[in-house]
C-alpha cells in the first residue's frame, strides 16, 4: 500500500552505468502535518539473498572470502571480506536464487533451505532487501569446487570453520559483514549447530 503522505515529485537518473542511482525529490508530511520537500539519492542494485551453510554432525559452517572494493576504500586494509554465500536475485525468487548462488560460489547443491528473515541492510540510501536463509550441507552435496563465475571475475575462496571458530571471528573483528554476523548470531540463538 502506498503512503498517501508521500508524493514523489521528480526522479532524476544520475547513473545507470551498472546499477541505478537516482536523485529523488519528494514531499513528506512532517510531524507538524506540514508537507516538506526532501531530496535523497537512492541506489537501486536489486534485491539479494544470503545463506549460512551448517553441518550439525561436524559442527561446522561454510563461509566465503573475496575482495570487496568498497570496504578497501573505507578502512579494510586488505579489502578481503569473509561472508556467508550471497548473491543478487536474477529473475528468480529468493529461494531459487540462494540455491543457485550456493552452488556457484561454494559447490554445494542444496535441496532444502530455511528462510530466516528479510532485511533492509542500508535503508537510508540503498533499496535492496536481503533475504536470509540457513541450510544444512554435507559432503554428499558437493558437486563442484565452487569459487563463483569466471565470467563475473568472482574469485571466491570457500572456507570451512567450526561454528565456534566462526563465531569467535565476530569478536576478533575478522568477520565484519552484517549479514554474516546476523546469521551466525541467529544460529547461536537457535542452537542450530
Ligand atoms: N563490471 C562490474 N561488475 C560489477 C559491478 N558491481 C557488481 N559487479 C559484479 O556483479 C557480481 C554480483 O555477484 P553476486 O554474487 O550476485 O552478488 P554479491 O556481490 O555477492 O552480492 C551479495 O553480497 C552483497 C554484499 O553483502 C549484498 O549486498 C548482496 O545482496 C548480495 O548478498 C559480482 O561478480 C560483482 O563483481 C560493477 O559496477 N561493474
Ligand atoms: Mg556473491
Amino acid at each position: 500500500m502506498k503512503n498517501p503522505e508521500i508524493e514523489i515529485k521528480e526522479t532524476k537518473l544520475l547513473s545507470d552505468n551498472w546499477y541505478i542511482l537516482n536523485k529523488v525529490s519528494f514531499s513528506y508530511k512532517n510531524q507538524k502535518d506540514k508537507p516538506e520537500i526532501q531530496i535523497r539519492e537512492v541506489y537501486d542494485r536489486g534485491n539479494g539473498a544470503g545463506i549460512l551453510l551448517y553441518n550439525t554432525i561436524k559442527k561446522t559452517v561454510i563461509l566465503t572470502r573475496q575482495f570487496r572494493l568498497p570496504t578497501y576504500m573505507n578502512g579494510n586494509k586488505t579489502g578481503m571480506m569473509i561472508e556467508v554465500c550471497a548473491g543478487l536475485l536474477d529473475k528468480d525468487n529468493a529461494e531459487q536464487a540462494v540455491i543457485r548462488e550456493t552452488e556457484e560460489e561454494t559447490g554445494y547443491r542444496l535441496k532444502k533451505v530455511e528462510k530466516v528473515v528479510e532485511t533492509y541492510m542500508s535503508p537510508g540510501s540503498v533499496t535492496e532487501i536481503l533475504y536470509l536463509f540457513v541450510g544444512e550441507y554435507d559432503e554428499t552435496m558437493k558437486v563442484s569446487a565452487g569459487g563463483g563465475l569466471d565470467a563475473e571475475q568472482e574469485n571466491i575462496e570457500v572456507l570451512e570453520y567450526t561454528f565456534d571458530e566462526a563465531y569467535a571471528m565476530i569478536e576478533s573483528g575478522e568477520i565484519t559483514d552484517a549479514k554474516t554476523i546476523l546469521l551466525l548470531q541467529h544460529a547461536k540463538i537457535k542452537g542450530l549447530v
